[in-house]
């Protein structure tokens, strides 16, 4: 079935339907990972997006549960050069296609997706519209005006608080659309996690008497939710907090800096990142459209700890003062490198010596 990409500058690409039927809108945003779309696809951080991938052949080692990264996709679209129908791999569970029938994602191939890439780097992030109707070309222009969503973090978060248990630890995680690996490798080192809601309040988080705090990744403009903000302001200094990708922007904001929307993100698994104060470079997971502006880093008690080598965005914070930092790319990877696991190490070496000091604040 024939199925059209629509962009917000006019461009139109005709390619072949092989997801769900009628019509999505979305940020149109580009992802250069090489392998991981199922990890991509199930990345809560994507509500809202139409996600390229500008690895040409996608769906080639098929679809298994054990590696989604949230319990369903939230993307709003799929956008692929070649999609494979056959998976050469003993873990295949399931094709993409099916995949992205079973959840209404609408999903495009047979798609120049380097032009379309090289159209989002030069104009920056677009929105763009799939359809696999007949609409006149005026109709699909006119539903672009549709202002995009911005009430994603309450889409995707938990609903309610659930634990995953273990002996050791205690880490409240503010689900803001949190990826699975997170919390697969704060257990993997001891630690019971308590999932709660974006929206629960500094009180009720310390009710709980976490050793520490984890402030999720998820989608949309960190200014959406000026709820978290606030709570994460109260948690400061009470509390050892660790934020990963939203986190670390709403961290950011709770501190006095502030954000920007970047010209089209870094989104792939081959971004590398400097440490500061090692000097030392590592290969990242990234997936953001948003970076803290460094200007207005100036004057708050937050370092900038880690910056990106192709352009210089902030992608790391300490606070100066208080048992707070945070990264704005993916230690947890899935997909990607696995160098920056040792930021959990990180986290938890501040708790036990936060828990040491006594420092953890309650009241
Ligand atoms: N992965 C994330 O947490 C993304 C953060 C934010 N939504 C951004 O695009 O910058």
């Amino acid at each position: 079935m024939k199925a059209r990409l629509l962009l917000e500058d006019g461009t139109l690409f005709t390619g072949t339907s092989f997801g769900a039927e009628g019509q999505s809108i979305g940020e149109v945003v580009f992802n250069t990972s090489m392998t991981g779309y199922q990890e991509v696809l199930t990345d809560p951080s994507y509500c809202g997006q139409i996600i390229t991938m500008t690895y040409p052949l996608i769906g080639n080692y098929g679809l298994s549960r054990d590696d989604y990264e949230s319990l369903r996709p939230y993307a709003h679209g799929f956008i692929v050069r070649e999609h494979a129908e056959f998976a050469s791999n003993w873990r295949n569970e399931y094709s993409i296609s099916y995949f992205l029938k079973e959840y209404g994602i609408l999903g495009i191939s047979g798609i120049d997706t380097r032009m379309l890439t090289r159209k989002i780097r030069l104009h920056g992030t677009m929105k763009g519209i799939i359809t696999t109707g007949n609409e006149p070309l005026e109709e699909l222009k006119e539903r672009l005006n549709t202002p995009l969503m911005h009430d994603q973090v309450a889409r995707v978060s938990t609903k309610s608080i659930h634990i995953s248990p273990s002996f050791g630890k205690r880490v409240v995680q503010m689900d803001f659309g949190a990826k699975h690996n997170i919390q697969r490798e704060l257990v993997e080192r001891n630690c019971a996690v308590i999932s709660v809601p974006y929206n629960t309040t500094a009180e009720e988080i310390l009710r709980f008497r976490p050793d520490g705090v984890m402030l999720s990744n998820g989608p949309g403009d960190p200014k959406d939710v000026p709820e978290a903000i606030e709570t994460i302001q109260q948690l400061l200094g009470k509390v050892p907090l660790f934020g990963i990708c939203l986190g670390h922007q709403l961290l950011a904001l709770a501190c006095g800096a502030d954000t920007e929307k970047m010209k089209f993100g870094h989104r792939g698994g081959n971004h590398p990142v400097k440490e500061l104060a090692t000097g030392r470079s590592v290969i990242t997971s990234q997936n953001h459209g948003y970076a803290v502006s460094p200007d207005s880093v100036k004057g708050t008690e937050l370092t900038v700890s880690h910056v990106a080598l192709n352009d210089g965005t902030i992608e790391g914070l300490q606070h100066q003062k208080l048992p707070a930092f945070s990264v704005q790319y993916h230690p947890e990877s899935a997909p990607g490198p696995l160098d920056s696991g040792y930021l959990f190490d990180r986290f938890i070496e501040l708790m036990d010596s936060c828990a040491r000091k006594g420092e953890c604040n309650y009241a």
